[in-house]
């Protein structure tokens, strides 16, 4: 008898500390239909990824400004308005990253970051993708894109489709991998290892962020999938450590060489830094982050290398390799829009030895507005969320401190008001300077926008060109699956529910 009014009067307390705590929801509008107790939770809890999706897209269909999603009593808040997106994305008030984030274990990575933290890394990391920095690493996307086309000459059999994402993935991740590691890190021992850990790292990541009863991290810890993780993150932080400290003696070693020669060991530093400069040698994120001190004078500890490695393995790996298959996806979809494609190829590589290069990339205006239309109805960041600072007021509404937003991109990019009455057909040109000048600033956010946007986004474009443009010069793209019937679910990104099924034919650009 006790124990049951003790339970009541606990269950009690919680609710009204809810009902205080997110008092000022109260007049926002919710989804219907709201369960008693358990709000929209029953739409999300126990529902796989794919389910998650369509839950998603059902609750944010009615347009609303904003309104709230309820899991439980935890009221979270879903902007939709461009105005409102940009004041979330935009207002320092509003900077923080829900706590799903943490679940990528890279608390000190830009990613996922504390604001007061993310603010003096982002300001001395902007500067590590400015566009010589990009440019040099052209050689290295130039190789793993052969190495790509290489791979899929092999796979290759007349009238049997590949899954174009299978040649994507390994092309992406050697990217990311040699511009943050260094040029040869794939050829060290234990690579086949430490790739497999990193896949088995973002699988469990985002198993546990589409899965709310693994949330707790005392309930995970008690499962497979964490010991797995466990294990996976082991190995590659081995792997890591091993690269950082020979980096670290490296670096050392400079120096001595400079003090021995009594030379002022910076400005051997800054000759080391301008060959790098010259194009020749790509500038790797590893040695930046071993050379460029923070805001007040400090270098960057261990364990913020480690995590902004890690960050830019997850961030920049599979958003742009699934982003890459749902493009070459759409291009087999839509054979004329693939053709003028291939027609700007033909002008922008007048042979076949023409050279990649940053001029080279920047002709291809075509492709880019391929992509960005790819990005906006098939954006693999469809979802992100932010949290309060401080209060911040959105309309009528002041969201205190302490709470969350969810930002789903993927509806928004499809809202008629913003895009017109063909919002979900595929139509590149609608990036055309003419096209795109009325347009709200914040109706496109494939990159999020404000301060917390992507870091990468021009190194994810370079990158996308090099890799859809070399597909193109040496492949006809044609496939069975009805740009009508895509439909999506969430890994960490936003993934096709199926394989990207492509036939490919062999094309001579030049023939
Ligand atoms: C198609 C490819 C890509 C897409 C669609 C994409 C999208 C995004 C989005 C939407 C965010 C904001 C996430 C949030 O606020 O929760 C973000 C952040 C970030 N991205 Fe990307 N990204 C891509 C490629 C890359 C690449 C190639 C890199 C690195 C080389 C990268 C590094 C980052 C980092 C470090 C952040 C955190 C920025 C910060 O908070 O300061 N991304 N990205």
């Amino acid at each position: 008898m006790l124990t049951v009014a003790l339970i009541a009067v606990v269950w009690a307390g919680l609710a009204i500390f809810c009902k205080l705590r997110f008092r000022f929801a109260d007049k926002m509008p919710a989804v219907e239909p709201l369960v008693p107790f358990f709000g929209n939770g029953l739409q999300f809890a126990g529902k796989n990824s794919y389910e998650i999706c369509q839950s998603l897209t059902r609750a944010f269909k009615d347009n609303k400004r904003i309104f709230k999603l309820c899991f439980g009593p935890i009221a979270v808040v879903c902007p939709t308005h461009p105005d409102l997106i940009q004041k979330v994305l935009c207002d320092t008030a509003s900077m923080n990253k829900p706590h799903v984030y943490s679940f990528m274990r890279v608390d000190l990575g830009l990613l996922s970051a504390e604001y007061d933290t993310w603010k003096n890394h982002r300001k001395v990391l902007n500067p590590t993708f400015n566009t010589r920095i990009l440019n040099s690493f052209i050689p290295i996307f130039t190789d793993c894109v052969a190495k790509m086309i290489e791979s899929m000459q092999e796979h290759y059999q007349p009238g049997k489709p590949l899954n174009i994402l299978e040649f994507t993935s390994p092309c992406t991740l050697g990217m990311i991998c040699r511009t943050s590691l260094g040029g040869k890190v794939l050829e060290r021992e234990g690579t086949q290892q430490f790739i497999e850990g990193l896949e088995v790292i973002l699988h469990n990541v985002g198993l546990r962020m589409f899965n709310a009863n693994l949330h707790p991290n005392w309930v995970y810890r008690f499962t497979r999938f964490y010991r797995a993780e466990m294990k996976a993150r082991k190995f590659c932080y081995a792997f890591t450590d091993k690269i950082i400290h020979e980096k670290q003696l490296e670096f050392a070693k400079l120096k001595q060489r400079a003090a021995e020669s009594n030379n002022n060991p910076g400005e051997l530093m800054q000759e080391e830094e301008d060959d790098m400069l010259s194009y020749k040698k790509p500038q790797i994120f590893i040695d930046q982050l071993l050379t460029i001190p923070l805001p007040d004078g400090t270098p960057f500890s261990h364990d913020e290398i480690q995590d902004h490695i890690y960050t830019m393995i997850a961030a920049g790996n599979e958003t742009s390799a699934t982003q890459a298959a749902h493009t070459a996806l759409l291009l087999a979809m839509h054979p004329d829009i693939q053709e003028k494609a291939v027609a700007e190829l033909r002008e922008v590589f007048p042979t076949p030895n023409t050279e990649y290069s940053h001029e080279v990339l920047k002709q291809l205006v075509y492709l880019e507005r391929i992509i960005k239309e790819s990005q906006r109805l098939c954006p693999v960041a469809a979802v992100y969320g932010r949290k309060t600072l401080n209060d911040l007021q959105l309309d009528e509404f002041v969201i205190p401190k302490g709470n969350l937003f969810i930002l789903n991109i993927f509806a928004l990019h499809r809202r008629k008001e913003f895009w017109g009455e063909d919002a979900d057909q595929f139509v590149p040109d609608r990036f055309l300077p003419e096209n795109s000048k009325n347009r709200h600033p914040f109706a496109y956010l494939p990159f999020s926008g404000g301060a917390r946007g992507c870091i990468g986004s021009r190194y994810a474009m370079m990158s996308l060109k090099t890799i859809l443009s070399e597909m193109l010069r040496n492949y006809k793209l044609t496939t069975d699956i009805r740009y009508e019937d895509m439909e999506f679910k969430f890994k960490v990104s936003m993934h096709l529910a199926y394989d990207h099924r492509v036939f490919l034919e062999p094309r001579n650009l030049y023939g």
